[in-house]
């Protein structure tokens, strides 16, 4: 896998998460190849570490045949790295633990939004990309909550494991996660080069109000997907605590967010954006935005 010059943010990133997810690679081969069954097996934890230092020396053959490009891409490489391996060692779980296999998942689609939040910027407005838009160092209460999810479900699960596995609630929780997921996917690609991570409180001359597509549903459907994401991740996990915890931050969260996006929303369309706010609604329940009036809820 030589990089050039030419070699795009997406691509390098791809390739980093592809890398990173050696281990479930590795998984797959070795289930597929009885041969290897054995192996596997015996020493688990020796080819989730052979399949890493493959992708060690494909960072390394990366470095060695284009080192200009691959220090220009570097900080991405290690993120996606890091994200691809999170991936492949929340299938590995899932498959092949059944008892925590729900943690898995929840590791897997973890891993996989944050890698899809910088690819399909890439892809979709590369001249607003940064490395925060894998949005890995979000806010202290996003890691704060992610942490949190991680010790409810340790501690309940040595407790009370029992009430760890409720299958169908998992699977509940997974299809609000890749709702989500598809959601806030269709609204960047949608809202294209006029979607950015972070509210924009100066209008740039291309910037187009759009109204169309999935916009024509709710007028934040981006916000609609990280709320249904994030509250599938503590349904997947069964954790009641943080189900209600996630649920009341995300949706403040929200609320402040989409009253200031709006406020910054009705200078730059005046009539175009009240006309918009008329027909269709914010999309997340009991959110009302900025009216004009000045008033929340
Ligand atoms: C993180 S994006 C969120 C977009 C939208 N709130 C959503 O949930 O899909 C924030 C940026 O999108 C822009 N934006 C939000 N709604 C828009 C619309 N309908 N048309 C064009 N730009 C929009 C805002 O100016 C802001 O800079």
């Amino acid at each position: 896998m030589a990089l050039s010059m030419e070699t795009s943010p997406a691509r390098v990133s791809l390739c980093g998460f592809l890398l990173g997810s050696t281990s479930f690679w590795v998984y797959l081969l070795c289930n597929l190849l009885t041969i290897l069954q054995e192996l596997w097996n015996s020493h688990f934890w020796i080819v989730i570490v052979a399949g890493w230092s493959f992708c060690m020396l494909g960072m390394t053959r990366m470095l060695l045949t284009d080192r200009q490009a691959y220090i220009e891409h570097v900080q991405s490489i290690y993120r996606a790295w890091f994200l691809g391996s999170g991936c492949g060692l929340g299938l590995v779980i899932s498959c092949h633990c059944p008892s925590i296999s729900h943690f898995g998942w929840y590791f897997t689609a973890l891993s996989i939004f944050h890698w899809s939040e910088y690819f399909t910027m890439a892809v979709t407005n590369p001249r607003s990309l940064a490395l925060e838009s894998y949005l890995l160092d979000h806010s202290k209460e996003y890691a704060v909550a992610a942490v949190a999810s991680w010790v409810e479900f340790t501690v309940e699960w040595f407790l009370a494991p029992g009430l760890k596995q409720f299958r169908y609630i998992s699977l509940l929780g997974l299809s609000f996660v890749i709702s989500g997921e598809v959601v806030r996917k269709l609204s960047m690609i949608t809202a294209s080069t006029n979607f950015n991570h972070y509210v924009q409180y100066r209008k740039q001359r291309d910037h187009q109000l759009v109204t169309h597509g999935i916009y024509s549903l709710c007028r934040h459907p981006s916000y609609v997907g990280w709320f249904l994401w994030s509250i599938g991740t503590q349904i997947i996990l069964c954790n009641p605590v943080c189900l209600i915890g996630y649920t009341i931050v995300s949706w403040r969260f929200f609320n402040e967010r989409i009253y200031e996006e709006e406020i910054a929303l009705l200078n730059f369309f005046g009539e175009d954006y009240l006309d918009y706010q008329r027909r269709v609604g914010t999309g997340i329940p009991f959110i009302k935005g900025f009216d004009g009036s000045g008033h929340k809820i």
